[in-house]
């Protein structure tokens, strides 16, 4: 180990030069194992035996040094990754194979955080919060490459001990250098044995392996267990978490359809049918916007688990009168928007609630393409008012609850980090507010739809208990259940055998769908 104490020695201007050579990104030079074809040439530096050792490779590359802003930006802005990465790697120039690889790079070792921490505490003389972090970040990018990407170990090893020397200093690269030889001294799956060896008890093992807090883990497999299913999927459950999600577009009914998209996409652009809506479709890697349609505001991008429970709030059987509906909580408006297309064909108008101003400007803007005439306003303010104010009103509503988003985690890699049980507490308060105002804006016979993307007990069907419980008159509840699996069994493509388990709720899973855990309870207002 060297002797390298864990200080950042250089003072902001060395850091500030070092990092100020990012614009020479931008060409396509990567090949497929992550190394920079002449890279180092590209760079105008001697051969390397031309060189001193102490002044060998004193650039790191643009993707490298782009993965490492991302994390450093996430740690120390509490900024999200999704919103730091894209500007950055177009400022800087970075595209293709290069920004796949710093987006791989930047995603996969902040998903991946928690592994390769328990990986590194064994290689590393001291406890890991005791380090610099920017070290810590560098050698959690070190070991995403060598153990979750297919980097070779010299080029893993040399670029990152590169990048520590660009981004910390000459003592930090030589640790980083000892530290990374340890790491890729064993293979993954070894490393993954020792882990689940280690750990006290099976729900930690499978957290510490699959990367997840450990409250998260407990979380989801008593929520698998709540749904009827095994709880020993747990670990296919946080290795689709692990994964990162594939783009998914919705065809808003009656704007556009499926094989319009196709027809009208640029040539070369891939568009897969979705899994098990006929208005999903799956793009593979390209920026969405290129699709004319997305474009245009006719369609969007959209988990297939959001498309499924906003087309079964409208398939869901009414009685009489089905004029009004209503979206509680829209920012930013993607189910807004398919409700609002749905409305436009039934003859039906949408109200959108939202609470915070600027994302009631984002549905505005999702809702561009619907017919004059269909969007009755966009509203801001407080969806637990709404109930109060217009009792009665709608005929049918939809709660997107605000949530933990434990069931979207793969597509927020550090939000698992940063989520708390304080959270939930919080969340769940509102979430029985929202529920109990949606109930009091529906008509008697109107429908409710009960969402979140969470799978979390205590934001599911505890919330839609206890309201129910405290709705109730003489040992009646104002609101029923209905059988929510039949609402989305009707909106699927024909011939799809959806799994839906043996409860009315409806709960979809990641690693069984391929979805978002989107949770949905529909109910009627009986009186
Ligand atoms: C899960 S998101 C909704 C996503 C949206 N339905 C969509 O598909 O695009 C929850 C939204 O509820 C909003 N929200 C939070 N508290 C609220 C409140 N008291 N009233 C109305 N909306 C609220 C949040 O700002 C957030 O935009």
């Amino acid at each position: 180990m060297s002797g390298y104490d864990g200080a950042d020695r250089r003072g902001p201007d060395d850091r500030r030069r070092s990092g100020g050579d990012d614009r020479r990104g931008g060409t396509d030079r990567r090949d497929a194992r992550g190394r920079q074809r002449g890279a180092a040439r590209s760079r105008g530096e001697q051969s390397r035996t031309a060189q001193a050792p102490s002044q060998r490779r004193r650039w790191s590359d643009p993707a490298r040094t782009a993965a490492f802003d991302v994390l450093r930006e996430v740690d120390g802005s509490d900024a999200y990754a999704n919103l730091v990465l894209p500007p950055l790697l177009r400022e800087r120039r970075i595209a293709g194979r290069d920004a796949a690889f710093a987006t791989e790079l930047a995603y996969g070792t902040l998903r991946l955080r928690g592994r390769y921490d328990a990986v590194l505490a064994r290689c590393v003389d001291r406890p890991l919060d005791r380090l610099d972090a920017a070290v810590l970040d560098v050698l959690r990018l070190g070991t995403h490459q060598l153990l979750g990407m297919r980097v070779p170990t010299h080029a893993a090893v040399s670029e990152t001990v590169g990048l520590a020397r660009d981004r910390v200093g000459a003592g930090a690269s030589q640790f980083v250098n000892a530290v990374l030889r340890r790491v890729a001294g064993t293979s993954l799956d070894a490393w993954l044995d020792e882990l689940r060896t280690d750990a006290p008890d099976p729900v930690t093992a499978a957290a510490v392996v699959g990367s997840h807090p450990v409250w998260i883990a407990r979380a989801l497999r008593e929520a698998l267990a709540g749904d009827g299913r095994d709880p020993a999927e747990l670990d296919a459950l946080l290795d689709a978490d692990n994964a990162a999600p594939r783009v998914t577009l919705v065809a808003r009914p009656g704007l556009v359809t499926a094989d319009e998209i196709r027809d009208g996409a640029p040539d070369g652009l891939r568009l897969d049918p979705g899994r098990w809506l006929p208005t999903a479709l799956v793009l593979a890697g390209q920026d969405p916007l290129s699709v004319p349609a997305v474009a245009d505001g006719r369609a969007g991008v959209q988990d297939e688990g959001s498309q499924a429970v906003a087309l079964a709030l409208a398939a869901a059987p009414l009685d009489g009168r089905d004029a009004r509906w209503l979206d509680l909580c829209a920012g930013p408006g993607g189910k807004a928007s398919l409700l609002a297309a749905l409305a436009a064909q039934r003859g039906a108008t949408v109200v959108a609630n939202e609470v915070a101003p600027h994302r009631a400007n984002l549905v505005r803007k999702a809702l561009r393409a619907v017919p004059d005439g269909v969007v009755e306003r966009v509203r801001t303010g407080d969806g637990r008012e709404v109930g109060a104010q217009e009792p009665g009103a709608y005929d049918r509503v939809l709660v997107d609850a605000p949530c933990t988003g434990l069931g979207a985690l793969r597509r927020r890699p550090e939000s698992r980090w940063r989520r708390t049980p304080a959270d939930l507490t919080v969340l769940t308060g509102l979430q029985r507010e929202l529920l109990g105002s949606a109930l009091d804006a529906v008509r008697v016979g109107g429908v409710v739809a009960y969402v979140t993307c969470s799978p979390h007990l205590a934001e599911t069907r505890v919330v839609v208990d206890d309201v129910l419980r405290r709705r109730t008159v003489d040992g009646v509840p104002d609101a029923e259940r209905l059988d929510a699996r039949e609402a989305v069994r009707t909106v699927v493509t024909p011939g799809a055998d959806i799994p839906l388990g043996d409860r009315e709720d409806v709960q979809l899973w990641p690693h069984v769908h391929g979805t978002d855990a989107m949770h949905l309870t529909l109910l009627r207002r009986t009186r």
